[in-house]
């Protein structure tokens, strides 16, 4: 599991070292982390001898980490400049720079347009203006230096610990911001490199150990990652004496004579996500639908035989079919039996949920369902609030609602309503396509009619994950969250990276979970 800490956490994680005598240590270690993946970025493209690189140094550490790694660079060949934006720098940073034949430049109102011109053709740019220690974005001739290098589209960057602009804590980013190729980051990941926006404008991220993880592995994560030895971990495993009702039956009211398609990809992911059985409730136009994709399918009216977890809402539209909804709602409350709430199934939600509902919109229901929250205080939120701050409105609506939120997106966060959070970012922009998220919901639905057990009384892989057993939902949601990505990206690589359709997706299901499965029996300790 990756591990995602505020800026905060992180200093405090620095603190007896710098109290020591440690931080210019500290600081050369990152400087040579950094300066190693710049290094290999660049040879990966070109000979590093004779190669261009431009600072961006700040006047703080964030200035003087990327001034000590240019030092460095200088020193195995490559030609190097640093734009001082503050009309000062790091002291030691800059000396060190000058003594291994850098060249200066100094920022100011009048040259932006040069500058951004004269490095936009080098061959990489280490963006280390601002780090955890900045308050709000650029500012003035920065931020227009920024603003312009991102108009050129240069060829390679590197941001020095986060994006400049970006939030360490939150991934809220303060416009603009010069997008990174690569984000080497130091000690420990960064939340805002976790969440969107910032996630987007950060690209691939390395982190470069400095001496503090130890420190770090006793803090509470803002943010965490699964990777997929732990989703290997987590996957159910039907055993051998396993029968198609101890796997797990899910219950779905999903779709409507409208929407009938939401039923029917939802019924058939479930199907290939290894659900034991799934039973259909709705109207007759679209069971027949559902039933000619999925044989395997049962259909039943208004009385429905036992589940294990109910999936809620995809493509349900109607008073019949909301009724259907509602009433399948208040047996799983009577029962406790997990549930997925889907799309039209938002507005049907108790006073209070408890964890085991899991709640599954995208920005623009989210917006929706916090505005018509009483206790949110009548404020309305929009779906511009919540996509540029994903992880405060995640962790609100779960908070408020009492279910296990997931949030959908490029980056998916799930919150539990403690607030503990997992984001997963395995997927591929193609998979913004109609049908998706009812995809997903049937994913998640199936895994969770055969976790449902585990995840209570589990005393392997969910309790190793050392979290309070409400908050377990939230790992499992984000364990469907992954798989779904995951599939999306397998099954675009089958056409050479291009478009997706959501029955791809879901095709790919399977795939997903046996290679995740495989890699785990290979790997387990
Ligand atoms: N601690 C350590 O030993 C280690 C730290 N490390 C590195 O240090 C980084 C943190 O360094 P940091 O604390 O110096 O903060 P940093 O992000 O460089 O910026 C603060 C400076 O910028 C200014 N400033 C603030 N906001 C601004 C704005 N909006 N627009 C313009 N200016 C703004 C602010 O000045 P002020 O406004 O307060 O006058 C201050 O001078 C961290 O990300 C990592 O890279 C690593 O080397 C490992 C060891
Ligand atoms: N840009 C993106 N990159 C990766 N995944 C995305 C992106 N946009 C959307 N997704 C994923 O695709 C799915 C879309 O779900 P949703 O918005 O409910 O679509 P629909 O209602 O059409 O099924 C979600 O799982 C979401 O995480
Ligand atoms: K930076």
């Amino acid at each position: 599991m990756i591990s995602a800490f505020t800026g905060q956490q992180i200093r405090d994680a620095e603190q007896p070292l710098l109290d020591s005598g440690e931080g210019a240590v500290l600081m050369h270690r990152a400087a040579y982390g950094l300066a190693q993946v710049v290094a290999r970025e660049v040879k990966s493209r070109r000979k590093l001898a004779g190669a261009s690189v431009t600072v961006l140094a700040g006047k703080g550490n964030n200035g003087g980490d990327g001034l000590f790694a240019a030092a460095f660079l200088a020193r195995r060949g490559m030609r190097t400049m640093a734009i001082l934006t503050a009309g000062e720098a790091h002291p030691e940073g800059l000396a060190a720079f000058v003594a291994a034949g850098g060249r200066q430049l100094s920022l100011e109102a009048a040259n932006v347009e040069e500058l951004a011109v004269l490095c936009a053709g080098d061959d990489v740019i280490i963006d280390a203006l601002l780090g955890t220690g900045a308050r709000g974005g650029l500012r003035g001739a920065s931020a227009e230096l920024a603003a312009a290098l991102q108009e050129l589209h240069p060829r390679l960057v590197v941001a020095c610990d986060l994006p400049s602009g970006l939030d360490a804590n939150t991934g809220v980013v303060h416009w603009p911001v010069l997008d990174a190729d690569v984000t080497v980051t130091f000690g420990g990941v960064k939340a805002g490199l976790m969440a969107d926006p910032g996630e987007g404008c950060a690209g691939r991220v390395e982190l470069v150990r400095i001496g503090i993880e130890d420190a770090l592995e006793h803090c509470r994560p803002e943010i965490r990652r699964l990777a997929s030895s732990d989703i290997g971990a987590l996957l159910p495993d039907p055993g051998r004496r396993a029968h198609k009702y101890s796997r797990g039956v899910l219950g779905v009211v999903a779709g409507s004579p409208r929407f009938a398609g939401a039923a029917v990809l939802g019924v058939h992911a479930a199907a290939l996500a290894g659900a034991g059985m799934v039973r259909y409730v709705g109207p007759r136009e679209a069971a027949q639908l559902v039933l000619a994709r999925t044989p395997e399918a049962l259909w039943e009216t208004d009385h429905p035989g036992r589940v294990q977890a109910w999936l809620l809402g995809s493509g349900v539209d109607g008073e019949e079919q909301l009724e259907r909804a509602r009433n399948a709602g208040a047996s799983a409350l009577a029962h406790e039996l997990p549930v997925v709430v889907d799309a039209g199934a938002l507005s049907l939600l108790p006073q209070r949920c408890p964890a085991h509902w899991i709640l599954t919109p995208h920005a623009g229901e989210l917006a929706t369902l916090l505005t018509s929250l009483p206790s949110a205080g009548e404020v309305e939120v929009t779906r511009d609030d919540v996509e540029s701050r994903p992880l405060h409105y995640v962790r609100q609506a779960a908070e408020l609602t009492g279910a296990t939120v997931l949030l959908k997106g490029a980056t998916t966060l799930v919150s539990s309503p403690s607030g503990v959070v997992f984001s997963q970012s395995d997927g591929t922009a193609w998979m913004a396509t109609a049908g998706s998220g009812d995809v997903l919901a049937g994913v998640l639905g199936a895994l969770l009619a055969q976790s449902t057990e585990l995840v209570r009384h589990d005393d392997g892989a969910y309790a190793a994950l050392g979290l309070d057993p409400a908050d377990r939902w939230a790992a499992l949601a984000a364990v469907a969250a992954s798989v779904h990505g995951r599939a999306g990206t397998l099954a675009s690589a089958d056409f050479e990276g291009g478009p997706l359709t959501a029955s791809a997706i879901m095709r790919a299901v399977p795939r997903v979970i046996g290679s995740l499965n495989a890699e785990y029996d290979r790997t387990r300790p």
